[in-house]
């Protein structure tokens, strides 16, 4: 094997060399713990493959669960990795996807939903005679975080590896098995545990090479080792006392850790400011982190919002660099070398330039490399077909998340707020308890060094006085404020695609001139920057369409673009007490948002024509996050 790019990457254990040694036929499943360098070896092992075995990059498949093991992978592989670096990895929704679309092409798959595309693959993959051609070719599966595989994926995992004769490396820590709702189905949900491993073991009987990695190698310190003996009790959670138990111990752990303290102290705010170590704040519920992110924010603490996996962004860059001749309708391969080093940070900016120059080809099915059609371009933005190294959120040094999206990450120091005791209900299933106890576990195992206990202040939490003044409205899905009264309705969180994507800022429902605009939010908006809705007209009283009231998007005195119908649909059902209440009382302002990022659009070309942005229909939008709060008009019934 060769030295050269491993020169910077760990050297690997004799357990770890056992595993990527292994012949590419092998059928290898691995266990191992947190942090026992399960990404870093198979990192190894694909580079093996190829540089080893001799297998070709596109023999290879590997599949992650999440977009954040996709980066993850992609980006140790392009470090480390030297022939490997353009094998294939993608998560097993995007795979399920390419399948369909190669095989109905006249689908929509887009628009159904990711469990259904899931069981359509599998149908596919299952039929010989409907199963691409470059199925025949694979020769070995990657996959990583195995114990998440259930429900539907795993059984396309399973359809997949009995119909193909093909090697694999199957690697998962049992201690780590999150995957929550992801089975709707409760007495599914309690057998899907440990399926997918049972599966492998009673399928391929005499073939199965089974390794484990035993050593810990993220936690240098005791206290980020603290959480790791609690590995074999989070293997054998099975019934609701032994969850239960699990939970209430590792919540002990973290009692014992130290308190990081008041963070609007300046020596420990100053703390969490420096950008030469990563720290990430943990908790239970995403209605928490919003609550933490508003909190840090007022402290002046600037800081990421961890966002969910599916909810991706297109990186402002990109519109730079469609735009950057006026009137051009192809960029070249030397005309982006030369754009390339000066265009603004964002996410996929950290890929070198032979990266993201295959990346652009590759979603533009340029197979020449030499330019890229901005059309094409165009089009691939907005199919949502730009891969996840160009979309995921960038690396920052203080990042806000919830246990389940820290999963596979790692952190020099961790702040862990405690979930609180598990109140269980008779209907509670084991499964989901032992969710919430592995959550924890995974949470408390994410430092390299430093693992504290963090109590944000009464006001930032969803809590208060015993009622749950923070919590999911049923009828959206978002995280939303009531108040003591039933009828309160106090606040509501805002998703990606709340600002309306069909028109630039500037061209649509509120005045102003679109270009200044664009170059208002290119030069003078920042993320973090402040940001308030402004109801700008009445209710639609369309009886087929319920829809609350316009609302502008305010950054300072501009209005830098406007409320989506799905913000609008979602607000009024929101505001409805009950199926045939009709709402009246709309809050004049919405406040306490931020901006994320400026993401690229592609909305209607007619539109950015009109608004003077030029012929490819591409702009520059807001995104604004977080848990927004009410204000009424002091006149109206049921004022703030
Ligand atoms: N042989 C080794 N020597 C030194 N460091 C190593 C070795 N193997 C892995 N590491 C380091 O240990 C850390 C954890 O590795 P990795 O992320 O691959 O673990 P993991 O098993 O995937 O973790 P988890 O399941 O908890 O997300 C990384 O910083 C990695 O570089």
């Amino acid at each position: 094997m060769t030295a050269g790019p491993y020169l910077d990457s760990p050297p690997l254990t004799e357990e770890q060399r056992v595993i990527v040694e292994q012949p590419a036929d092998a059928m290898v499943l691995v266990t191992a713990g947190a942090g026992a360098g399960k990404t870093h070896t198979l990192v190894r092992r694909v580079e093996s493959l190829v540089s080893d075995e001799g297998l070709a990059t596109g023999d290879i498949l590997v599949l992650t669960f999440s977009r954040a093991a996709v980066r993850e992978l992609r980006e140790r592989l392009s470090r480390h990795g030297d022939r490997s670096r353009h094998v294939r990895v993608t998560t097993f929704d995007s795979w399920a996807l390419e399948i369909l679309n190669e095989v109905a092409a006249d689908i929509e798959w887009k628009t159904r939903s990711f469990d259904e595309r899931i069981r359509e693959a599998t149908k596919v993959v299952a039929d010989e005679n409907r199963a691409p051609e470059w199925l025949d070719e694979l020769r070995h599966v990657v996959i990583d975080e195995v114990q998440d595989l259930v429900g539907d994926r795993r059984e396309l995992i399973e359809v997949l590896l009995e119909s193909y004769d093909c090697g694999f490396t199957i690697v998962g820590d049992p201690a780590q098995a999150i995957y929550g709702y992801q089975v709707t189905d409760p007495d599914e949900r309690t057998i899907e545990t440990n399926r997918f491993f049972d599966w492998l073991r009673s399928y391929f009987v005499d073939d199965l090479v089974e390794l484990s990695l035993t050593r810990n190698f993220r936690a240098s310190t005791e206290e980020a080792c603290s959480a790791l003996s609690f590995e074999s009790t989070m293997r054998g959670c099975r019934t609701l006392a032994d969850a239960e138990r699990a939970h209430e111990e590792l919540r002990l752990e973290l009692a014992t850790r130290m308190d990081f303290g008041d963070i609007t102290v300046p020596f420990i705010r100053d703390s969490l400011c420096v950008t030469d170590i990563t720290t990430a704040v943990l908790c239970r519920t995403n209605g928490e982190a919003l609550l933490i992110s508003e909190w840090l924010h007022d402290a002046g603490i600037p800081h990421q919002l961890r966002r969910a996996a599916q909810d991706r962004a297109v990186p402002a860059w990109l519109n730079e660099l469609m735009h950057a001749d006026q009137g051009a309708l192809t960029l070249a391969r030397q005309r982006f070398d030369e754009l390339y080093p000066s265009l603004p940070a964002g996410a996929g900016r950290e890929n070198d330039p032979e990266r993201v120059w295959r990346l652009l080809c590759a979603s533009t099915r340029e197979r020449a490399g030499r330019s890229v059609d901005l059309s094409r371009l165009r089009e691939a933005i907005s199919a949502g077909r730009l891969p996840d190294e160009l979309t995921a959120q960038p690396p920052h040094h203080l990042v806000i998340s919830t246990f389940h999206r820290a999963k596979g990450l790692e952190f020099d120091r961790v702040l862990v707020v405690d979930p609180g005791q598990i109140t269980v209900e008779k209907d509670d299933l084991s499964a989901d308890v032992a969710d919430r106890a592995r959550a924890l576990y995974v949470a408390m195992t994410r430092p390299r060094k430093e693992l504290y206990r963090l109590e944000p202040p009464p006001g930032a939490r969803p809590v208060e006085n015993g009622f749950r003044l923070v919590r999911k409205d049923r009828r959206t899905g978002r995280w939303a404020r009531f108040g003591y009264q039933y009828w309160k309705r106090s606040g509501l969180e805002l998703l990606g695609g709340d600002i309306h994507p069909h028109h630039p800022a500037g061209s649509h429902q509120i005045d102003g001139d679109p270009v200044s605009l664009q170059e208002h939010l290119r030069s003078r908006t920042a993320p973090g920057d402040s940001v308030v809705l402004e109801r700008i007209d009445d209710v639609h009283e369309d009886h087929e369409e319920r829809l609350g009231p316009g609302y502008a998007l305010t950054h300072g005195e501009h209005a830098v673009g406007v409320a989506s119908e799905r913000f609008r649909r979602d607000l009024y059902r929101h505001m409805q007490q009950s199926r045939s209440y009709q709402p009246r009382n709309w809050p004049r302002r919405i406040t306490d948002l931020r901006i994320d990022n400026v993401e690229t659009i592609a909305g209607e070309r007619a539109a950015a024509v009109h608004a003077g942005l030029g012929e490819l229909g591409v702009w520059l939008a807001p995104r604004p996050v977080g848990l927004g709060r009410f204000h009424y008009d002091r006149t109206e019934k049921g004022k703030d």
